[in-house]
């Protein structure tokens, strides 16, 4: 019914929906590509991310620091800008109109969804386990840490890793399916290298090793805040009840059930349990094993946030639940472009990329959208940007620098790969992975220095069975061998 007063609503050019990175990238693209067509940024929190110190260190790889700022910083950079502090609710892809949460109706001739992600959490409605997404969720969890002796970690990915060398003053129990950790960005080669850097007080590390800023400005509110990224905790002190720091990584097992210390059936889940009411929560994992603690933490993933986008329209989904997106970042809705976490790259992708949820892809996308949508209108068109060529991520794990390229861990690749590892404890762990005599991924831990050169072979598809091993001698300088 709304959607029939039409007469009543704003009409823009082109509309995007999220102040995240894709959106705000997005919208700063088009917003200067059409200085004088009317635009609309609608997100649901009054601060949103920008990208700043963005620098190209080498033809993939790419860092930039990250700022949380009051939206009125846009609108004053651009002047055909409306800013929208609404939450999306109902979408009319049809008519080509958007409800917000405080009833207004938008219009549009182009939109990009660029609603981000929220976590997966392993188990709904428990109020023992938390979820970490943005600044909202993470000083909730600060608040809980600092009343906790014990908290219980589901996961293996980005998050876990930084949670479990990041929190002090708290026993963790990290609870991962499979047989090492990181599973998500490393192979137990990798893993076996950081295991050391579980006890390592973070102060000790040797290799201060720099990084993407992220900062923000003052907190944030809303309920859909953006998704926290590089460097969140430096400016929170995840400190917990008591002092030290242990962990305990409990290996290839899953929750099988979460109880509290009033269930009747303790006695029966647990009956060797000597902790039984002196813990608030209590998880059993598959292994038989049972863990009272404070609270758990589920770092298990995200979903796409689609729900308001989805009721009456057609919107093909991928299995992981994102919108799907060809190339030109269009979803199956006409007009409809989406990017970032909320989408899934479903276009045939390099041989050498793969998506990630991650900050500099939701960056990427949110740039190329732009581009689509600004040739789209010109009855233009446009080629897949080079960035989708190779997938490439700097970031940082237990204080070690950390370069992925390709397929690093292989992925995809079945038998028909080989590896070749170098590793010096305590320094740097440098993998690569060869296919058919040529480099199509690697993983490079610690102050290499062999990025460049890595993602120079990656990309020429150079046949290197002549070097052999020698590729990772460290007796040999590779930059100049190849230069
Ligand atoms: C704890 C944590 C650490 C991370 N660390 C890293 C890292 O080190 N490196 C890295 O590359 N990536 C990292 N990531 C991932 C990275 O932050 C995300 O991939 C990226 O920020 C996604 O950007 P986005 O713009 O797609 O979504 P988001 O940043 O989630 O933005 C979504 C926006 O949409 C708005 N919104 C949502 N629903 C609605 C609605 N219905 N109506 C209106 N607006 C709406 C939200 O308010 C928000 O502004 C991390 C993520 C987390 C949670
Ligand atoms: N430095 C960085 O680059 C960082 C990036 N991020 C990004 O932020 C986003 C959120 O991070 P995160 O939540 O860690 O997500 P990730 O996708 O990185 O990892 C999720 C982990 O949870 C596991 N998992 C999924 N479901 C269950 C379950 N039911 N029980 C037990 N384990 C489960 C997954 O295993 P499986 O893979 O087998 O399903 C995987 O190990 C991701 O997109 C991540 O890439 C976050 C922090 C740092």
């Amino acid at each position: 019914l709304y959607f029939n007063v039409m007469e009543n609503k704003n009409t823009f050019k082109f509309v995007v929906v999220g102040g995240g990175i894709a959106g705000v990238t997005c919208v700063e693209q088009l917003a200067s590509q059409f200085p004088s067509a009317d635009l609309a940024l609608i997100t649901a929190g009054p601060h949103i991310k920008a990208v700043t110190n963005f620098k190209q260190v080498s033809k993939t790889l790419e860092e930039f620091s990250v700022e949380e700022r009051p939206f009125t910083l846009l609108e004053e950079k651009y002047s055909n800008l409306t800013f929208i502090l609404s939450a999306v609710k109902a979408l009319d892809a049809k008519s080509h109109c958007l409800e917000t949460t405080d009833g207004k109706v938008y219009g549009y001739e182009k939109l990009c969804i660029c609603s981000g992600a929220r976590p997966k959490l392993f188990t709904e409605d428990n109020p023992y386990v938390l979820g970490i997404r943005d600044t909202d969720s993470a000083q909730d969890f600060q608040k809980r840490l600092s009343q906790a002796k014990r908290i219980v970690l589901i996961g293996n990915g980005g998050i876990a890793l930084e949670l479990v060398h990041e929190v002090r003053g708290c026993e963790v129990i990290w609870a991962i399916k499979d047989k090492a950790i990181g599973n998500t960005f490393f192979d137990a080669g990798a893993a076996q290298f950081l295991i050391p850097s579980l006890e390592t007080p973070k102060a000790q590390k040797p290799f201060p090793c720099k990084r993407p800023r992220y900062t923000v400005e003052e907190t944030a509110g809303g309920t859909h805040g953006s998704a926290l990224g590089p460097d969140w905790h430096e400016g929170i002190v995840l400190q917990g009840a008591e002092q030290g720091h242990r962990v305990v990584v409990e290996y290839q097992c899953e929750v099988e059930k979460i109880f509290t210390s009033t269930d009747v059936l303790v006695s029966e889940i647990a009956p060797n349990l000597e902790t039984v009411g002196s813990w608030p929560v209590y998880i059993k994992l598959n292994n038989d094993k049972t863990y009272g603690c404070d609270l758990i933490v589920s770092a298990t993933g995200v979903v796409p946030n689609t729900d308001p986008f989805l009721h009456g329209n057609d919107f093909v989904l991928a299995n992981d639940g994102g919108l799907q997106v060809d190339e030109q970042m269009r979803t199956s809705e006409l007009d409809i472009y989406a990017a970032g976490d909320v989408c899934t790259a479903c276009w045939k992708h390099s041989p050498l990329w793969q998506q990630m949820r991650l900050w500099t892809q939701a960056r990427q996308m949110g740039w190329h959208a732009a581009r689509c949508m600004a040739a789209h209108a010109l009855s233009e068109s446009i080629e897949l940007d080079f960035c989708f060529e190779l997938f490439s991520h700097i970031t940082k794990f237990f204080n070690y620098k950390v370069v992925l390229l390709g397929k690093f861990n292989a992925q995809g690749l079945g038998p028909n790969h080989e590896l070749l590892v170098r590793c010096t404890k305590g320094q740097e762990y440098v993998k690569v992975v060869l296919s058919e005599g040529r480099m199509v991924g690697a993983v490079l831990i610690g102050e290499t220095d062999l990025e460049e050169t890595f993602e120079n072979l990656i990309l020429n598809q150079m046949d290197l069975t002549p070097y052999g091993e020698d590729l990772l001698n460290p007796n040999i300088d590779i930059e100049d061998y190849f230069d």
